[in-house]
């Protein structure tokens, strides 16, 4: 039977590779000195005082807060005033120019042009080293991405093909409760989008809240909830660019039925049908995992899987009018039970991922083979 025990040599979590949201702030603090040549640089948009004597008082502040934020430390400060920041600075990242700017860079750094668009999910990594031919490139190089904060995210962008096929693979995805506006998680899709990508197919490790699923179970989204959406976190949140897409984009056809027809046969020609699932997969903000409460009623709302990432990039790829293809693997079951002994953890997530990766590869590399054969009907 599937195991998720941990495997001895499971690498714990570093403390140091997390980025705590409250620490965000600070990073997008330092971001703005640098950009604006360091400890010279406007800092009256920061709110601070006009006087002479109480600017160099900030500015000393200021540059403490940014050097045990560059040690990884938390500020020896208790707060940090959220009018030191400006709202370009909450909402920036997806803009068209910016998208533009990091398509380009990418376009004149590798010959590859991708046509399939891949997110991995945690543990999932696996996938881009099927890639042939890989150009990779990492996140901290590429003009205005994000980087990485997750373990299990590796944080590398891989061109190349996969079974003939161009394709981009992001090795590591952005999730909102790294601290990331919404617009900068979900900024890849688009400039994927300025490459030339037609088709997103995106993977993640999600909590099985429906009953039936066991650890392993591998499932074909066909819906989702956006929970935070219901509280106006929406990536397309903000003025609407024609460029990408319209200002009401439809959802009901999300996630591609022709493309979900086609992962069942290939799953029934591999022999996974009986680990092969299709259902709702409801997003959170995280990063906690979920209470038993909170659980059970996301199982009555009908969700059958529960995570934090994913919808956000099929929002948009979807406004950009890609086509999209998702795939979550069941890597813990949620507790819905006060009985229960079982706690969601990290490194359960990973641990499923590392035991279900051969076979969730070879569905998506057969599947994207597949793309090349069904592109006429498409
Ligand atoms: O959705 P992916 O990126 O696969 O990661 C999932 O696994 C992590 C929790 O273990 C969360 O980030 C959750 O969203
Ligand atoms: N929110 C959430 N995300 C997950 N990612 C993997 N497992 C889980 C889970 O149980 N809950």
């Amino acid at each position: 039977m599937f195991s998720v025990s941990c495997a001895p040599d499971v690498v714990p979590v570093a403390v140091t590779h997390q980025t705590t949201p409250a620490l965000w702030p600070i990073r997008a603090l330092s971001r703005s000195v640098t950009s604006r040549g360091g400890r010279d640089g406007d800092v009256s948009r920061w709110g601070v005082g006009k006087k002479k004597k109480k600017k160099k008082k900030s500015r000393s502040r200021s540059s403490s807060i940014i050097r045990e934020a560059e040690h990884n430390v938390e500020p020896s400060c208790c707060s940090i005033r959220s009018n030191m920041l400006s709202m370009s600075d909450f909402v920036s990242g997806g803009s068209y120019e910016q998208c533009r700017e990091t398509a380009d860079w990418l376009l004149s750094n590798t010959q590859v042009r991708p046509t399939v668009g891949i997110v991995c999910g945690s543990g999932l990594g696996g996938l881009a080293e099927m890639i042939k031919d890989p150009e990779i490139f990492k996140y901290s190089d590429i003009p205005n991405f994000p980087r990485s904060t997750v373990h299990g995210h590796a944080g590398r962008l891989v061109f190349g093909t996969l079974k003939g096929k161009p394709c981009v693979c992001m090795q590591g995805r952005f999730h909102l409760y790294e601290g990331y506006p919404i617009q900068k998680i979900t900024l890849p899709m688009r400039v994927f989008k300025l490459l030339g990508v037609e088709t997103m197919i995106m993977t993640n490790a999600a909590g099985g809240l429906n009953q039936d699923y066991k650890v392993g179970d591998v499932m074909i989204i066909k819906d989702h909830i956006n929970m935070p959406g219901f509280a106006g976190v929406n990536p397309l949140a903000g003025p609407n660019d024609d460029r990408f897409g319209v200002r009401f984009p439809c959802m009901s056809d999300a996630y591609d039925r022709e493309l979900r027809q086609l992962a069942h046969d290939v799953a029934s020609e591999l022999g996974y049908s009986h680990f092969l699932r299709e259902g709702v997969y409801c997003v959170l903000g995280g990063p906690s995992f979920e209470t038993i409460a909170e659980c059970r009623m996301l199982n009555r709302l009908g969700a059958d899987a529960v995570g934090m990432s994913t919808v956000h990039e099929v929002i948009v790829a979807r406004h950009a009018g890609m086509r999209c293809f998702a795939l979550s693997l069941i890597s813990n079951r949620a507790v819905m039970d006060y009985d229960s002994q079982e706690k969601a953890n990290h490194e359960e997530v990973l641990e499923t991922g590392r035991q279900r990766a051969e076979q969730l590869e070879k569905l998506v590399s057969t599947v994207v083979s597949r793309l090349e054969h069904n592109n006429n009907n498409f």
